[in-house]
């Protein structure tokens, strides 16, 4: 059964929560008293499905049904996921917890998006305070991964566990915080940036677009895969973390930072902040600097995923826990479902030609496995090579649309395997590959006859297949006219 969440406040952090359940299979049900409440969350929808399905190289599920409530209590109705993401005022948030008890079921899992307030501030004069914990997002929620979560004692240890499993179900990586203390970790970390990089505009030492150059030239990029500390053993050198620690642990008594002295918030500096950066970034809307974001976030988790690493490494687990769909070998066989994303663009804003091929091979390589020719099978040394290949473009493909690649098996006998892949958007034809392999032993590399059991497989398929119509355009060349 489709799971629900509910989402209490849905603007930016509520908005980007109700893209993640949605685009992960989950119904979603928002109360949300601002009457513009909808169209921002379609405008965060819009992003989210341009952005997020181009993560998975799997096929993501079906996305759930989103609908808007006049009350909290109907909102909440067969919600087993609440997340409240009301503005950060304490006394705002208590009061919609004490109307989420009433509304409730028992099991129901109650997260807050707060950014800074201790669970246990959330938790008090509450009948049920074990189902409340923080579960602290970053924006926007539907691509960055991490989720701090914050319990207290209060929590059972089976609620904290359920929730982890239902935050890494829909992508996230939940870390949990030992201990609440006001901002959690991230918070508390993104301060100190924060108030150092006042400090310096202030005092006229760089401007916000010199002090974001220094990040994103140098070491935010560094922090996008290693983080800090990792980072800081490998700048050690060959003695690591103690070398790093003993030459520069003497600066942290260094006048390097205004420590907690913070800047006096006048409306001089808010002016300067401000005034600089509009002429940064002013000639872009916020939206057009949203889909930058995003774009680059999916292009850059995307090298990390291709590497198996960091963020990249948690999409791949979730790629393989989506899994692949079912195997039905009495027609084309589904080999690739996924979506287009950024970094299969080109100059001319539509898939670009060598991601056919990409997306043809990876179809291959599923069709290897399913006859058994496995990543063990390929250690025992037989495997497929390509001898021929023949691709034809059809139709264009934009990002973000959603596409699919069948399989028909035209010939398979002895050590030759001859497939006709065809890539569809829904019933959109957009290109065919035609692919003649031979099966190789890895020793030799010469041709070779398969093991027996996949070579009664390739055949199973291949007669199936063979009371299919013949693809149109099969054994086509290039004709010079
Ligand atoms: N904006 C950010 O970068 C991040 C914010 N957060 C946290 O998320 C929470 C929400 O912040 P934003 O989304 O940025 O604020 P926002 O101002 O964009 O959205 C708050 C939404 O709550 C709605 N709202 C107000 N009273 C309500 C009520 N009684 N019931 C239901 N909805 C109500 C408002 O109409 C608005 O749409 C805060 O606790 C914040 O600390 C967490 C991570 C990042
Ligand atoms: C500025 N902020 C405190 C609301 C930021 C966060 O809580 C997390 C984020 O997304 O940077």
């Amino acid at each position: 059964m489709t799971k629900t969440a509910a989402i209490i406040g849905g603007g930016v952090i509520g908005g980007g929560w109700a893209a993640r359940f949605l685009l992960m299979g989950w119904n979603v049900r928002v109360f949300d008293p601002d009457p513009e409440a909808e169209r921002k969350i379609g405008e965060v929808l819009a992003n989210a499905r341009r952005s997020l399905p181009g993560l998975s190289d799997v096929s993501m599920p079906e996305e759930g049904a989103l609908s808007f409530h006049d009350d909290l209590a109907d909102t909440v109705q067969g919600a087993i996921w609440v997340q409240e993401s009301v503005p950060e005022r304490l006394e705002l948030k208590q009061k919609v917890y004490g109307a989420l008890m009433q509304a409730v079921g028992e099991d129901t899992i109650v997260g807050s998006s707060t950014s800074g307030f201790k669970p246990s501030e959330l938790q008090e004069g509450l009948t049920r305070p074990g189902q409340v914990l923080v579960t602290h997002p970053f924006n926007p929620v539907y691509l960055l991964p991490v989720v701090e979560v914050v319990p207290t004692a209060a929590n059972s240890a089976e609620i904290r566990s359920r929730a982890s499993e239902i935050l890494t179900e829909i992508g996230m990586k939940p870390v949990e915080i030992k201990k609440e203390i006001d901002a959690h970790v991230a918070d508390r970390l993104l301060e100190a940036v924060w108030r150092e990089a006042l400090w310096l505009v202030s005092d006229g030492i760089a401007t916000t677009e010199e002090i974001d150059d220094i990040m994103r030239f140098g070491f935010g990029l560094r922090w996008a895969q290693m983080g800090l500390f990792e980072t800081y053993r490998v700048a050690g050198g060959e003695a690591g973390m103690k070398h790093f620690m003993a030459q520069f642990g003497p600066c942290l008594k260094w006048p390097w930072t205004k420590l907690m002295d913070v800047p006096e918030f006048t409306d001089e500096l808010v002016d300067l902040i401000a005034g600089q950066s509009d002429a940064q970034s002013g000639h872009m809307t916020i939206r057009e600097l949203e889909r930058a974001r995003d774009d680059n976030l999916v292009a850059m988790m995307r090298g990390l995923k291709a590497r198996d690493w960091g963020a990249g490494a948690l999409l791949n687990e979730q790629d393989k826990r989506l899994g692949q769909p079912e195997v039905d070998i009495a027609g084309p066989i589904t080999t690739l479902a996924t979506a287009i994303p950024v970094d299969w663009l080109d100059y001319n804003g539509h898939m670009t030609e060598s991601r056919y091929l990409d997306a043809f091979a990876r179809s291959t390589d599923r069709f290897m496995e399913i006859i058994g020719c496995d990543a063990d099978y390929i250690a025992t040394g037989g495997s497929y090579f390509t001898a021929e290949t023949h691709i034809r473009h059809i139709d264009e493909a934009h990002l973000g649309q959603r596409i699919r690649v069948e399989t028909q098996c035209l010939l398979g006998k002895g050590k030759k395997m001859h497939l006709f892949h065809s890539m569809y958007e829904g019933e959109r034809l957009l290109a065919t590959g035609e692919h003649i392999l031979l099966h190789v032993s890895l020793e030799t590399r010469r041709p070779s006859p398969p093991a027996e059991k996949i070579e009664l497989r390739l055949v199973e398929i291949a007669e199936a297949h063979a009371k299919q119509p013949q693809p149109e355009g099969v054994g086509r060349a290039i004709k010079v006219s």
